[in-house]
């Protein structure tokens, strides 16, 4: 049998159980959370994702059985920041009111690891207020050898869009693939591996509430992404020593330590705060099987509530395949101007409401109260299709992080290779139909 660190992910699932694991008989303590002494020799620690005092329905927290303590390393000094285009504050250009769109970002062409790759492309709020969220893009191509991160300043949503990502962390591994995400939670450590040699994709990174499932409301007790689709990995460690390094995001900015082992030493833990992967094949679409394109809120996926009831700070948002069977109906998303900032990428295939230009790997910006919709050719398709018969939108997973507050774009965004200057001429081909006679 493979030692625990070789071994690839094993998983128990549901959405914020109250999980128990160990990768060694008995290492978990029985009806105590810290015994005197710990079975083979363990540290017990806590990690808390909420405040102690949170309403036991928001509650997270876990506790780590660990070859050494978390505290176990040299000072952090100020780091640079990966590739000096992260970026934790916002308000350094002014936000323009365009829609705005960028091209994939390419492979490195000098050996780049998961963390140093981040381009931070906007984001709002800051991680001292704990309020907000940031957009990254990574494209690696190295393991993260000897290197070892924690976010302190939100949790983590991945969102591959190429190449598959192994994610070792304190409570066990994650492989992931392009079409699942996985979300990290604010301070647990994890090394990342590429088995493909390279990766590419998104990264939400939330200063607000912890992403949970959002109600069901009137459609029920099932659909959208359900619980038991939610995987959570069981304990996995490794017992190495090296001249190793520890980075940490805290406060904005990139801190690194050296450290004299490797910090994934977790043998046993139990608790619901702990890093999970969902795959987006699994989720069940709801739609329209009569008319009218329904809102995109039918297609959340996890949600960062505000204080304010019903507005999310953070909303994760499929497009998945699905059918089209709504009659004597504009199919594809309708134009529009929201409350909402929109910030959209794609996994594979096209968008329904954009026939060019939106490619794999690219994202879009479309700001408060920006007017957005189909382009010139997605509007006269729609408008002359057939929707007497129904249509299969497949191959494609696109996504949004949605939320409440203006998503401010970076300067390094604002001026990247990537954006398209002429992005906004998709709509400059919309005919005027307009004619008074004509009812
Ligand atoms: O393409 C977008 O802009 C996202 C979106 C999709 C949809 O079906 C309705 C509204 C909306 O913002
Ligand atoms: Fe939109």
């Amino acid at each position: 049998m493979k030692a625990p660190s070789e071994q690839s992910g094993r998983y128990q699932s549901g959405f914020g159980n109250e999980f128990a694991t160990e990768a060694l008989p008995g290492a978990l303590p029985a009806h105590q959370n810290s015994p005197q002494r710990v079975a083979y020799g363990l540290y017990a620690e806590q990690l808390s994702g909420t405040a102690f005092t949170a309403p036991r329905s928001h509650n997270r927290r876990s506790w780590l059985y660990r070859i050494r303590p978390a505290a176990m390393h040299q000072p952090f000094q100020r780091a640079a920041k990966g590739n000096g285009r992260i970026v934790s504050s916002f308000d350094e250009v002014a936000a323009p009111p365009n829609q705005l769109r960028w091209d994939p970002l390419p492979m490195p062409s000098e050996p780049t690891d998961f963390i140093d790759s981040w381009v931070t492309m906007a984001g709002n709020g800051n991680p001292q207020s704990q309020s907000g969220n940031a957009f990254h893009l990574y494209a690696c191509n190295r393991n993260m050898d000897g290197r070892y991160f924690y976010n302190a300043d939100g949790e983590l949503l991945i969102v591959p869009q190429e190449g598959r990502l192994a994610i070792f962390t304190e409570f066990g591994k994650i492989d992931l693939e392009p079409l699942e995400i996985a979300v990290i939670p604010r301070g647990v450590r994890f090394q990342v591996s590429l088995p493909d040699g390279s990766a590419r994709g998104y990264i939400c990174e939330n200063y607000g509430a912890l992403l949970r499932l959002p109600d069901l409301g009137v459609i029920g007790s099932n659909g959208l992404a359900n619980p038991r689709d939610f995987l959570t990995p069981h304990a996995a460690y490794e017992d190495v020593e090296g001249d190793f390094e520890l980075v940490a995001k805290f406060g904005g900015n990139l801190w690194t330590a050296k450290i004299g082992h490797s910090p994934l030493d977790v043998v046993a833990w139990h608790g619901n705060y702990a890093p999970y992967k969902y795959d987006l094949r699994h989720f069940s679409p709801i739609g329209s099987i009569g008319n009218d394109h329904p809102d995109p809120s039918i297609f959340l996926v996890l949600q960062a509530p505000s204080d304010t009831p019903g507005v999310d700070t953070l909303d994760f948002v499929v497009f998945p395949p699905r059918w089209l069977v709504a009659e004597n109906t504009f199919r594809p998303p309708w134009f529009h101007r929201n409350v909402a900032s929109e910030f959209m990428g794609l996994i594979t295939g096209a968008y329904d409401a954009k026939a060019e230009g939106f490619a794999p790997g690219g994202a879009s910006l479309h700001n408060c109260m920006t007017g957005h919709g189909p382009d010139a050719a997605t509007f006269e398709k729609a408008s002359a299709a057939d929707t007497m018969k129904p249509h299969k939108v497949d191959n494609t997973m696109a996504f949004m992080f949605e939320t409440k507050l203006v998503i401010c774009p970076t300067p390094h965004a604002l001026s990247a290779p990537q954006l398209q200057s002429n992005y906004n001429e998709c709509w400059n081909g919309i005919q005027k139909h307009f004619n008074p006679e004509k009812p």
